[in-house]
């Protein structure tokens, strides 16, 4: 499975964000998008997970289903928890649960969690039937982390996934997203920390609004 995008370029609010960006990442790999505020990293995460339409360019998935979009094949993790305060937590993820189908693909392997499963397994289990308005911020980070688990899709995007999580959660989505790798998923994540991925190419923003060739601007 191959995640390919082609030329892409992105406008916001009727001002050109990048242009021409092209890169392409295998089952198993994480791409790091780094650079400065403002740069493009939550465009171009929002434009994969099909939030964002691209002034030009493709994106498709090689190896993946045919018959479905890019983004139907990818959860997208980003700054807005999509958390409803007077649903429980449980009933919140099983609303994520009947809502999201799941995507498989022969060379992606991961297993799903039921919904309590993946609550304890974040370390939220107790929480379960609560008012999702009781959760601290990072509880609420981890009920949507707890989205992901519960159905099975090759592509994560994430943008600064570590944002209001304390060490010890820190620690615990790293292992999260290694594990998702190591069944053959991908993820694309922006971020202003260096997170301990297994395999990971990182994708310099900065580089890539100069540099329109692919080769300038992975590392
Ligand atoms: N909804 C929007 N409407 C218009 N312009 C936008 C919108 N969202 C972002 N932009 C602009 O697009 C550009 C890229 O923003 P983006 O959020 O992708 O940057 P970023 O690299 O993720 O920044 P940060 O590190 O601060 O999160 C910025 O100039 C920003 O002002």
């Amino acid at each position: 499975m191959k995640l390919i995008a082609e030329n892409l370029t992105i406008d916001r609010g009727g001002r050109r964000v990048f242009q021409d960006l092209s890169f392409s990442l295998e089952s198993g790999t994480a791409l790091v998008v780094t650079g400065p505020n403002g740069i493009g990293k939550s465009s171009l995460l929002r434009t994969l997970a099909g939030l964002v339409p691209p002034a030009k360019g493709v994106i498709r998935l090689e190896g993946g289903e045919d018959e479905k979009h890019v983004f139907e094949q990818a959860h997208y993790f980003g700054h807005q928890d999509a958390v409803k305060p007077a649903l429980t937590v449980l009933e919140n993820l099983q609303f994520w649960q009947s809502f999201n189908a799941p995507a498989r693909t022969p060379d992606f392997s991961a297993a799903s969690k039921p919904p309590l499963g993946a609550l304890e397994t974040l370390g939220i289990g107790h929480t379960a039937h609560l008012p999702a308005a009781y959760l601290s911020a990072g509880q609420k980070r981890r009920l949507s982390l707890s989205r992901l688990l519960v159905t099975p899709r090759p592509i994560w995007l994430m943008d600064e996934p570590t944002s209001a999580l304390d060490r010890t959660s820190e620690r615990q989505l790293l292992d999260l997203m290694n594990a998702h790798l190591a069944a053959g998923g991908l993820i694309v994540t922006a971020t202003h920390t260096d997170l301990a991925l297994a395999r990971a190419t990182i994708l310099h923003m900065e580089a890539a609004r100069t540099a329109p060739l692919q080769d300038a601007v992975l590392s």
